[in-house]
């Protein structure tokens, strides 16, 4: 099959990609291949290797059960969210309802959004969810002969490999009858979509993703029985090489309660889709998040690393850089903006949903933006110094940062779509505060601070040209102390 090379991952936002694709696709579609077709396992065999099917019948009857059940409750209690995500700087929301279950402090980001996780394995809701992870995390991959035998239990774990550390889960919940409209699936025909072609971002790289689909309504295997039904009123996953618009695509109808694993480079070289069935239904997707900034305790030692940088006079309690170089005001300005971008404003963003059932992060948070509030008064006397130029660039690049930032974030929450959501789950522009709060020395809007860094900025560099021109024409050769302020200036 000779299809286009597959492109890094990063290209899938690639708009000229993608029209250049369209165009030379045309109104032909691309072929895909399901079960029924012949030729299905080859294709599946040569261009989706990394996919591995594990039946509802080498789950435990109880596990299905449990889990089953849980997710129901979690629904029920109102976890389940659509999320308001950012496509091709537009707002919109999920199909699917989701909810972010895992490792205490951990956070998973996908489509300019950060989720945070409900901690697993604490309620009793959380339990089977994390019994279904372990169950998950020992697997192996079957081989030829066990793959013809559908019901074979799986052997012991990969112990090659070890088990797989998943540390956060996400649930989709989705009921097709509930919704007034369903997109659908443009490059192959494949029906409806109730999640569009993706990669699944914020992987640890090459690590596998396992996810376990539950059809309500239908006890497991129950389906297959009765021949009338369709194909189409299965869930189905739809596969498809990257930016290739000749190998054909795969469609995967599953059963309630079948598994389903995306291993080795599949998750980057090909995109996945999710095509609705006629029942609702919940998968759980268990994952390897790449967390190396994506943790409460990272988040705080970040805090820690600036605030160690601030002095703090014991007479008038006002605050000062310790060491006043560009790189100390460098780094505490980055972290800066990464508390207040990363995890404030992502996390109010989601409104209050998170305390309604979940209390974990409401400490940390406060937490958070008290120290991020230190960082605020911090700006006070970082414009002293030596080097004062290059400290107002510093200050200048994160403060146009901060206020684009600011201004985004004000957009969203302040959106359309976003107004339509019920007060405990709208957004919240947090945080926020007037001209005249006398806690706050620095105001909200940075614009005016902005424009007037730039034109001292602007002063400087003519003063230096007009002192360089006029030391020059009265003949001075010898440095002059002057000359040595304006040249560091
Ligand atoms: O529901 C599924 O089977 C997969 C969902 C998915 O692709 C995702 O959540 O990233
Ligand atoms: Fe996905």
């Amino acid at each position: 099959m000779c299809g286009l090379r597959a492109q890094p991952l990063d290209a899938q936002n690639n708009r000229e990609g993608r029209r250049r694709l369209l165009q030379e696709l045309g109104d032909q579609k691309i072929p895909f291949l399901g079960p029924t077709d012949q030729g299905y396992q080859q294709l599946w065999d040569s261009s989706y290797a990394g996919l591995v099917l594990r039946r509802s019948c080498s789950v435990p009857v109880e596990l299905h059960s449990h889990v089953q059940a849980a997710f129901l409750t979690l629904r029920k209690k109102g976890c389940l969210l659509r999320d308001l995500v950012r496509v091709r700087d537009r707002d919109v929301f999920t199909a699917v309802s989701r909810a972010l279950l895992g490792e205490p402090g951990h956070t998973y980001r996908y489509l300019d959004t950060r989720l945070f996780t409900k901690p697993l394995g604490l309620g009793d809701n959380e339990k089977p969810v994390a019994q279904l992870k372990h169950s998950l995390s020992d697997y192996h991959i079957e081989d030829k002969e066990n793959q013809e035998d559908r019901c074979s239990q799986p052997s012991s774990p990969c112990l090659c490999t070890g088990p797989v550390k998943f540390n956060v889960t996400l649930l989709n919940f989705m009921d097709p009858a509930a919704m007034s409209h369903i997109k659908e699936e443009p490059y192959c025909g494949m029906g409806k979509m109730a999640v569009g072609w993706h990669h699944d971002e914020n992987l640890v790289t090459h690590s596998p993703v396992a996810v376990y689909s539950y059809s309500c309504y239908m006890a497991p295997g129950e389906a297959s029985s009765d021949p009338s039904i369709s194909e189409r009123s299965y869930w189905r996953i739809g596969l498809k090489v990257a930016w290739d618009i000749h190998t054909p695509g795969l469609m995967l109808p599953l059963e309630s309660g079948d598994c389903y694993y995306m291993r080795d480079d599949l998750n980057s070289t090909h995109q996945h889709c999710v095509l609705a069935g006629d029942t609702a239904r919940f998968s759980s997707t268990h994952r390897v998040a790449e967390c190396s900034k994506g943790t409460l305790t990272y988040i705080q030692s970040r805090c820690q690393e600036a605030l160690s940088n601030l002095r703090t006079d014991p007479e008038t309690g006002s605050h000062s850089l310790l060491a006043l170089l560009p790189t100390t005001l460098q780094l505490c300005e980055e972290i800066h903006n990464e508390v207040e971008f990363e995890w404030l404003r992502q996390y109010w963003f989601q409104g209050r949903r998170y305390t309604r059932f979940c209390r974990w992060w409401s400490r940390p948070m406060e937490q958070l933006e008290s120290d991020w509030r230190l960082l605020e008064t911090m700006e006070e006397d970082g414009r002293a110094g030596d080097n004062r130029r290059e400290m107002a660039e510093t200050l200048l690049s994160a403060l146009t940062d901060r206020h684009q930032q600011r201004q985004t974030w004000r957009d969203r929450c302040h959106s359309t779509l976003a107004q339509t959501l019920p007060p405990e789950e709208a957004p919240v522009d947090r945080p926020f505060w007037g001209v005249d709060d006398p806690r706050m020395p620095l105001p909200f809007d940075l614009a005016e601070i902005i424009s007037r860094v730039e034109s001292l900025l602007w002063r400087w560099a003519q003063f230096r040209s007009c002192l360089y021109h006029s030391l020059k024409a009265t003949a001075y050769i010898v440095p002059h102390p002057l000359l040595l302020f304006v040249s560091s200036v």
